[in-house]
């Protein structure tokens, strides 16, 4: 008990060092309303009172610093907090909510940390008779099998999540502090309905913690139980962790949640049962194939839990390219897979019938955000080692429906390939992306989807997150012409959803990876009046070994062409027919570089041998400047440094992406001394020597490896800032210059 002298002086005190929070009042004050008292005062944000029915509680709390002061449920002490926050067993806030009741002011902040949320409102509704626009539910996500206050922890809530559910009443300014409270102790506070609570918390942690205590339970009482915990390891402590949990606890959750928990229970007792008949069957495909997703989904998960608790928001740490002048690169490189056809290769596997085994595949960045998405539509994905798979592929009709929305995070990639296949399904489905995407408009996408006969739902026009539902299947015609040549593979894949043949128009007749590809895997794509036909038919599994970057390769190319003493071999090189015509034209003006001959798929694959030479200026037409428009800036790189004037026509003309790259990259042309005039969309460079000096590829990726071969010979050291894209999508970069003993330093 509290006599009314000391009560008086923590009073005063409070009024002289008045904190951020004022006067935080915990009921219950055992490990989660510990850790939040103490994370409170030990910032100094608050003077911290607290109320337990056992007063040992109350003053281990005080000896032990973790409140300032123990309290009653008086009006002397009630009627004077700012916050109040309940943090007893769940069954136990109606109680204590009666005898806050008469004391409280409207002006006090009233909340919880609760596990269950529906339980606490009913509780508050029964003892108030509505929901007091001061009473804001909140929960963290965080904890432990431990209880009581010496378990608190005051960094128990950094970068964990604390879920906020207010009712429409609620007081927004009371809301705002909550919210505060919440980030002040290190929480990232997101807000939810009552009920989604309540489902997504049953799954996610009551069912764990039921599953726990009865396994431990089962095995303790049953046959050899002495013997089961003697030769119990890593395994059995690691699932039963939570077993040693507060029982008055989560006696409160399941008695509170009952309905949610019933029904997450029975969906894991429906696929138990359907584990015991693969293992009484001896049905091992059906074993692998729960195993191969749940590793997944686990190993996705972990990754999200360290994103979230290395930091809410990924730092990016700005990266710099230097190169030093003026040395020769010497011996064989081989290319890792290109990263749009690691993409394009896993979906491609996945639609098809039978084992697909994908070699030299670059798995890093968004390529995972592929690969996720089929594997949480049934797909086994076996990674066979780091750059290998193995795909288990069921039709392009045999995906299965998710059982949460499809995320493509922030991948375009992943989205242009999953949304007609998608499309294509019987089953509707939600995609739902992050950051830069959301705010885009998708429209040529979405209209392509509603052109396959599905309907496309978004709250905001065109925009993602979209809903996906199904519609009979409608022929497919995609002029490509007129539309972005991003969806040329989103459009051949729409035409195998197609009842008859699809067509593709493009703007010209040349096979790109999308068709060689598809052809590999058995689709029999036709000539047809202004591009391709595509014939409807099951796709085949196959095996394939991906080829790298054709940028990286041309950039290879022309590093060995202009470094003297040069002599490099370039393994993996997978060139489509416009790289091979690009090559084709540095050797016309001078190139010493030996191009494989083109297989019979269409595509021209092998080694590529190339050495020093001196290269002449030279002159791109408007359609020569077309056709080479995605390798502009490493041709304007040749004219810097071949001997007279080269003249470039209707870099005007391209779309404006394209123009605008070439121009960025005048720009580092004129800084380094090379004089360029740009007039009436055409372009001229007078070759001569760069000077070197810092230059900034804006994060463009192609940009900064057409201003590293600038810096390759020129005067003195380059360097390229914000090259943090550029070794996303070239992680080997360092480690394959390094080896060809070309100078180039990533710094931070
Ligand atoms: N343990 C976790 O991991 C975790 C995580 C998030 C939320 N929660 C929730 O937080 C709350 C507290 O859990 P905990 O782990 O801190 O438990 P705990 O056992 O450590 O603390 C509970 C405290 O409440 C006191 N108490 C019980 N009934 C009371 C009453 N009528 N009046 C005053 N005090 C009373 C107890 O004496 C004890 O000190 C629960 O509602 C729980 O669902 C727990
Ligand atoms: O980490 C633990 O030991 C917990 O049990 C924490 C845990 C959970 O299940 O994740 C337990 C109950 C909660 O309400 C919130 C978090």
């Amino acid at each position: 008990m509290i006599g009314e002298s000391d009560f008086q002086a923590s009073v005063d005190m409070t009024f002289q060092e008045k904190k951020k929070f004022g006067n935080v009042m915990i009921i219950g004050l055992g490990m989660i309303g510990g850790s939040f008292a103490k994370a409170l005062k030990e910032r100094g944000l608050a003077t911290l009172y607290a109320v337990d029915r056992r007063d040992g509680e109350l003053a281990l709390g005080v000896s032990t610093g973790v409140i300032d002061y123990p309290a009653e449920l008086s009006a002397e002490f009630v009627s004077r907090m700012d916050v109040i926050v309940l943090a007893t067993p769940v069954r136990a806030m109606e109680s204590v909510l009666a005898d806050l009741k008469p004391f409280l002011s409207e002006q006090t902040l009233v909340t919880d940390v609760g596990s269950t949320k529906g339980s606490v409102v009913e509780a508050v509704r029964r003892v108030f008779g509505h929901v007091p626009a001061n009473f804001i539910p909140g929960h963290p996500i965080a904890g432990a099998e431990k209880s009581g206050v010496l378990a608190s922890n005051s960094r128990l809530f950094e970068k964990h999540m604390a879920i906020v559910t207010p009712l429409a009443d609620s007081n927004p300014v009371l809301l705002d502090r909550l919210h505060r409270l919440w980030r002040a102790v290190g929480a990232d506070v997101v807000s939810m309905d009552v009920n989604h609570h309540d489902h997504v918390l049953a799954s996610s942690s009551h069912l764990p913690h039921l599953l726990a205590y009865t396994l431990v339970d089962a095995l303790a009482n049953g046959e050899r139980s002495q013997d089961i915990f003697r030769f119990a390891a890593g395994g059995f402590r690691d699932f039963t962790r939570i077993a040693s949990s507060d029982p008055v606890m989560w006696r409160d959750v399941f008695l509170a949640n009952k309905d949610a928990t019933l029904a997450t229970l029975d969906h894991f007792t429906d696929r138990l049962a359907d584990m015991r008949a693969a293992i009484e069957q001896g049905d091992g495909a059906s074993m692998f194939g729960v195993f191969t997703r749940a590793k997944s989904a686990r190993d996705h998960f972990l990754r999200l839990l360290e994103q979230r608790t290395i930091g809410s928001t990924k730092e990016v740490r700005p990266v710099s390219v230097s190169v030093l002048p003026a040395s020769a690169i010497k011996g064989e490189v081989s290319l890792l897979g290109d990263k749009s056809l690691s993409h394009k290769a896993i979906t491609i596997a996945a639609l098809s019938e039978g084992v697909s085994e994908i070699r030299n595949i670059d798995l890093t960045g968004d390529v995972r955000i592929t690969m996720q998405a089929f594997r949480d539509m049934g797909v086994v994905i076996e990674e066979a080692s780091v750059d290998h798979l193995r795909v288990h592929g069921v039709g392009v009709r045999g995906l299965k429906a998710p059982i949460a929305p499809i995320n493509v995070h922030q991948s375009r990639e992943s989205l242009y390939l999953l949304l007609p296949v998608l499309a294509g399904q019987s089953f509707p489905v939600s995609v739902i992306a992050e950051g830069k995407l959301l705010n885009q408009s998708m429209a040529d996408l979405f209209s392509l989807v509603r052109q396959m006969g599905g309907s496309v739902l978004s709250e905001m026009a065109d925009c993602l997150p979209v809903n996906l539902l199904p519609g009979k299947p409608l022929d497919v015609s995609v002029n490509l012409k007129t539309g972005s040549e991003r969806l040329r593979m989103s459009a051949f894949l729409a035409a195998l959803y197609s009842p008859v043949e699809g067509v593709v128009t493009t703007l010209s007749k040349e096979l790109s990876h999308c068709e060689v590809l598809l052809r590999h895997f058995g689709v029999t794509i036709l000539d047809h009046v202004e591009g391709f036909k595509v014939v409807p038919a099951p796709l085949v599994g196959a095996d394939i070994v991906l080829s790298g970057d054709e940028y990286e390769l041309t950039w290879l190319v022309l590093l060995s062409s202009l470094l003297p003493g040069s002599d490099l071999s370039i393994e993996n090189a997978g060139l489509d027919s416009v790289s091979f015509a690009l090559l084709a034209f540095l050797q016309s003006i001078g190139a010493d570089v030996t191009i494989p001959a083109q297989s019979g798929s269409g595509l021209f694959k092998g080694k590529v041998q190339v050495g020093f030479a001196e290269l002449r200026a030279f002159h791109l037409s408007p359609e020569q400047s077309y056709r080479f428009r995605d390798q502009l800036p490493l041709l304007c790189v040749v004219a810097a440094y071949a001997r007279g004037e080269s003249f470039i026509q209707g870099v005007g003309s391209l779309p404006y992406y394209h123009e605008d790259r070439v121009l960025a990259f005048v720009d580092a042309l004129e800084y380094m001394k090379i004089t360029c005039v740009y007039e009436n969309g055409d372009l001229l460079i007078k070759g001569g020597l760069p000077q070197g000096g810092e230059l900034d590829c804006a994060g463009d990726d192609k940009l900064a490896l057409a201003m590293l071969a600038l810096g390759a010979r020129s005067q003195s050291i380059t360097k390229v800032h914000d090259c943090q894209r550029l070794l996303e999508e070239f992680n080997e970069l360092e480690s394959v210059t390094v080896q060809l003993g070309f100078h180039c330093s990533v710094t931070q």
